[in-house]
């Protein structure tokens, strides 16, 4: 019987793999990865030496679904036939009612994770359902705990969840790819603009994950009176940036809602 077994060993699955055993949370003989294509499946034993990958799940105490919403009923429903006693889902959008009608009398978990977990930066939020008890949202803390911060919230937030860190790193990137290029309309060589970009915007996050001040006061302590910054900042307000930044939420987080019925 396997520890633990993940099922799709993906982009999220394998981050989760690595996670977990950067961690120390498991042995690699104590996992496994059920993966349904074989060329990848040849890519997760050269990536995870030790780890036991199959194309089909055996026996296992607890699961992680990491496949495709539309594929997460038949994968979970397929676990708990051969022995699974908890279920962790990460699929977006895939009600606890859809995978609870999957589990039977299993106990599930339902998470919002992101793909900062690939870089062991992960934002997660878990929901447990009728059956889970907090053994059970432990264990799922535990493993989402190994690529990042886990929070717990309703089954309902986790469409805000969405909105906000799901889909979140897309809404940075997308200000990374205009903080390049307003770099090179400024003058700067491509590859000094994308060094300068990327390492304020890792700088920034750090900076406000680690200070004591809020995001408004890290702000202010950037905006010399009649400086450059407020010069920047009034541009952005007017463009209405923090406008933008709302609705682009408030959609996520509405298309959520529509994507679990
Ligand atoms: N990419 C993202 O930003 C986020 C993704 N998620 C969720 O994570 C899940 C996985 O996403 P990715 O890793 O990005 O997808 P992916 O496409 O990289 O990985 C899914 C893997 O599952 C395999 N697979 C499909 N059916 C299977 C089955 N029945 N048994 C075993 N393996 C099977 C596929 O071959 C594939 O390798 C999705 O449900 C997605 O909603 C959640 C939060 C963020
Ligand atoms: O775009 C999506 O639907 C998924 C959910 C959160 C991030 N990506």
């Amino acid at each position: 019987m396997h520890r633990l077994s993940i099922i799709g060993g993906g982009r999220m699955g394998d981050a989760l793999l690595g996670g977990l055993l950067q961690a120390g949370w498991a042995r690699p003989d104590e996992l496994a990865v059920v993966e349904a294509s074989a060329a990848r499946r040849d890519e997760l034993v050269a990536l995870r030496p030790g780890v036991t990958v199959l194309d089909a799940p055996e026996a296992s105490e607890g699961v992680v679904i990491a496949v495709k919403p539309g594929d997460v009923a038949a994968a979970t429903g397929a676990a708990v036939a051969v022995g699974a006693q908890r279920v962790l889902s990460i699929a977006a959008g895939v009600t606890l009612a859809t995978l609870e009608g999957a589990a039977g009398d299993v106990p599930v978990v339902r998470a919002m994770p992101n793909t900062p977990a690939l870089v062991g930066a992960g934002a997660s939020a878990i929901a447990g359902g009728s059956r889970a008890t907090e053994a059970d949202l432990d264990w799922a803390g535990s493993i989402l705990g190994s690529v990042g911060t886990v929070v717990r919230v309703t089954e309902p937030q986790l469409d805000a969840v969405t909105g906000v860190s799901g889909s979140g790193p897309a809404y940075v990137f997308l200000v990374a790819e205009a903080l390049i290029e307003a770099g090179v309309l400024v003058g700067l060589p491509r590859p000094t603009a994308a060094e300068l970009a990327v390492q304020t915007i890792l700088g920034a996050g750090r900076l406000l994950a680690e200070s004591d001040e809020t995001a408004e006061q890290l702000r202010a302590a950037v905006t010399s009176p009649g400086g450059t910054t407020a010069a920047g900042l009034r541009a952005l307000e007017a463009a209405g940036v923090r406008s933008a930044v709302l609705d682009a939420v408030v959609a996520a987080t509405e298309r959520a809602r529509e994507l679990g019925g």
